[in-house]
């Protein structure tokens, strides 16, 4: 029997009572001028989780994820309603500050985007902004970001030379790593391996395992066998409606509505 998004995530938080929760959204609506593309999106999200967001194409995925950092407000005619609580503040409230917000929750693109820079540069970037200067201080999060992002080994030799030559899986690894030297809580996927060859693919799913150690992971992908391998919770979203969201064995082996069984066995999408 089909349950409710309710029903669903209150499953969802016992499976997690454990865990902090980093997110919870709750009646989200969102509108680009007059057309609806989320519709009551209710939904918690668990501290050093790997959150997968599946469905078909135009189902709101990454409408979602952007959301979350309140990146879609960059749309002008973009209009929301209800309330994203991240870490129990409402990140819709007049007075929170997106810049804090930025600060907290990363994202990386579908597309590998290092600036035009080398690649010491390329992490450097948002420290500096933040106002650190030191070299010896920038160096170290210099090394410790790549090492984070699994590329120091590769690159540890040429930091000076530009981002642009490194091969598509190297370069959304540094945008992984620029992403890192900013210390985030929470890292935001949108689709990031859909432009790579499975040997990069594998690399980055590797290093999501490795990063949920330390950071919260919502990861975006059109990808099911992906979202089974590497994610803890998964939610299948369809028309812009979150129609199950459970633990990933869970709703892969007994999704709990027909819409969600129908797409995971490949009769639409
Ligand atoms: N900037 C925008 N302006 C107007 N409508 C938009 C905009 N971006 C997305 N939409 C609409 O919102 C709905 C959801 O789109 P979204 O890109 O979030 O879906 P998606 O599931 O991420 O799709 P895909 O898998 O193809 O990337 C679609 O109907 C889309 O046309």
């Amino acid at each position: 029997m089909a349950q409710t998004n309710e029903q669903q995530s209150n499953e969802t938080v016992k499976q997690t009572e454990s865990k902090q929760t980093v997110y919870n959204v709750q009646n989200l609506n969102l509108w680009y001028g007059e057309d609806q593309a989320l519709y009551d999106v209710n939904m918690k999200i668990g501290e050093n989780d790997v959150t997968a967001i599946i469905g078909p194409s135009g189902c709101g995925k990454s409408t979602f994820i952007k959301t979350l950092n309140r990146m879609v407000e960059m749309v002008p005619v973009v209009r929301t309603s209800g309330e994203i609580s991240y870490r129990g503040d409402n990140i819709f409230d007049r007075s929170y500050a997106v810049e804090d917000l930025r600060t907290k929750v990363g994202m990386v693109f579908q597309q590998p985007n290092p600036f035009p820079k080398s690649i010491y540069e390329n992490i450097v970037y948002g420290p500096r902004i933040h106002g650190i200067k030191d070299k010896k201080t920038l160096d170290a999060i210099v090394e410790k970001s790549l090492k984070g992002a699994a590329l120091w080994d590769e690159v540890k030799d040429r930091l000076d030379q530009n981002a642009f030559g490194l091969s598509g899986g190297q370069q959304q690894r540094v945008c992984i790593a620029r992403c890192l030297a900013i210390e985030p809580d929470v890292i935001l996927m949108d689709e990031p391996t859909s432009a790579l060859d499975p040997i990069s693919t594998a690399k980055i799913e590797e290093l999501v395992q490795q990063l949920k150690e330390n950071y919260s992971i919502i990861i975006v992908t059109h990808n099911m066998q992906q979202a089974a391998r590497i994610s803890d919770n998964t939610a299948f979203f369809l028309n812009g409606e979150l129609v199950e969201y459970n633990d990933t064995n869970t709703l892969f082996s007994t999704p709990g509505d027909k819409r969600t069984e129908d797409y995971i066995t490949g009769r639409f999408g």
